[in-house]
């Protein structure tokens, strides 16, 4: 009798040390720990039409910074006549390092950087020696000290946190499950937040001329000198590689093979990560297997690389797990579902993140980051930009949080 090949179970694919059966809400079953980053105070926001204060963008970073998320997309470096709504980007920059939002652990912000005079804005920006608060201070706020200008100056590494290009992206701290982390308001963990920049790309021709008014090739051009800048400030720097799973303007069949290659040459250059960005929500399970299967073929690593979906064709959150058990630990998305892209017309946010965080919790993946909370922030910023809050899991749990 032939002998069938045993599947394994998603668990046990996991690495999860599960004695005999087990379920899927089963609290044995362990997908180890996940890194959520969190992008809607950028990639959720750049898209909305209308104006957002600056003081509503710091009141959902501090309400983020709450919530354990360790990495959060803050802002974005672009030219303001492009992406109008992250013209103040600068200030925000401004505002995490004068005044750090009070958080259980130490933050990774990150911002967007599309050429060499994004990434000199956010180093003058960051440079700052008294840069311009004008808020009041929360209770449990302290002043830290923006780095010191001087370092970079003279040619030395500036100290930036703890997430660095020699650390392991993936690892989190010991208390990840969420609900019970507390906020620490000593100077010595909001000191030790780390400013991280992105760079973009694209999978298509079109896109790239659409959105950087360039090439494939010549944006990789661009790439490389941000790169080198920001290692050589000791910054960590993460790659984008939009359009990977279908293209507003060529259509759903974008080469898995050329997404490998662009993405194996930011590695190459020296990107720490590389999120791949479903900018058009085209993907499906079986094609972010096959992307995978194309990332891993080139010799990309898994720790390399984050996966960023958004939810147009309600696939994300399918696709995020494929990409769970393909061994994927970081994952993008933006609480209350925000956002689009302003070149990828139709295009519906990101994957909510407590959604995400619903669906990864109950597969026994630790994030560190509290969902409930992350809920109620959902509902408070869709209220704020007139819009609906996106994420289905967040209502949900706000709606069993106060049943009337
Ligand atoms: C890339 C450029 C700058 C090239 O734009 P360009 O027109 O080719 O550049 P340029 O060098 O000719 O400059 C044009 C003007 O922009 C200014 N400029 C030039 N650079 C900057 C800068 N960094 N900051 C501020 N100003 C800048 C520059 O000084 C000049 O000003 P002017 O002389 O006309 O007054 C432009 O096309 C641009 O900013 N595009 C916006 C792209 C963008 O932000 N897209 C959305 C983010 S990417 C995204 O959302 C995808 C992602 C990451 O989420 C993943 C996914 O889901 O796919």
């Amino acid at each position: 009798m032939p002998r069938t090949r045993p599947i394994p179970r998603l668990g046990t694919r996991l690495g999860c040390r599960c004695a005999g059966r087990g379920f899927s809400t089963s609290t044995r079953r362990r997908a180890g720990e996940v890194r959520i980053v969190e992008v809607g105070p950028r990639d959720g926001l750049q898209n909305e039409s209308t104006s957002i204060p600056l003081e509503t963008k710091m009141e959902l970073l501090r309400r983020l910074a709450r919530t354990g998320v360790r990495n959060i997309e803050a802002g974005s470096f672009v030219a303001p006549k492009w992406v109008p709504q992250m013209a103040n980007s600068a200030e925000v920059l401004n505002h995490l390092l004068g005044r750090p939002p009070a958080a259980p652990a130490p933050i990774a912000y990150n911002f967007l950087v599309p050429n060499l005079k994004g990434l000199q804005n956010f180093l003058k920006a960051s440079d700052t020696d008294d840069p311009p608060i004008t808020s009041s201070e929360g209770p449990n706020q302290m002043r830290t000290p923006p780095p010191s200008p001087k370092a970079g100056e003279r040619g030395e590494t500036r100290k930036q946190g703890p997430i660095t290009s020699t650390e392991d992206p993936n690892e989190m701290p010991p208390n990840t499950s969420g609900k019970d982390s507390r906020i620490q308001p000593d100077k010595s963990s909001r000191s030790s937040n780390s400013m991280e920049v992105s760079l973009f790309t694209a999978a298509t021709e079109a896109f790239s001329k659409a959105n950087t008014n360039c090439t494939i090739a010549e944006s990789l051009e661009r790439c490389r000198p941000i790169v080198a800048l920001a290692k050589s400030r000791d910054i960590r720097v993460r790659g984008y590689v939009s359009v990977a799973m279908g293209c507003p303007y060529e259509g759903p069949d974008v080469s898995p093979a050329k997404v490998a290659e662009i993405t194996a040459t930011l590695l190459e250059m020296g990107a720490d990560e590389v999120s791949v960005a479903d900018t058009t929500g085209m993907g499906t399970a079986p094609k972010t297997q096959e992307l995978l299967k194309a990332l891993f073929g080139a010799g990309i690593s898994a720790k390399d690389l984050a996966l960023h979906f958004h939810d147009t064709y309600g696939q994300a959150l399918v696709n995020a797990v494929v990409g769970l058990e393909q061994g994927i630990r970081t994952f993008d998305s933006s609480v209350g579902g925000l956002g689009g892209c302003p070149y990828s017309k139709g295009a519906t946010g990101n994957v909510a993140t407590e959604d995400l965080l619903h669906c990864l919790h109950s597969l026994g993946a630790t994030t560190g980051v509290d969902v409930e909370k992350m809920a109620e922030i959902g509902r408070w910023i869709s209220k704020e930009l007139g819009r609906p809050n996106d994420s289905r899991a967040g209502k949900a749990i706000l709606a069993r949080l106060s049943p009337t």
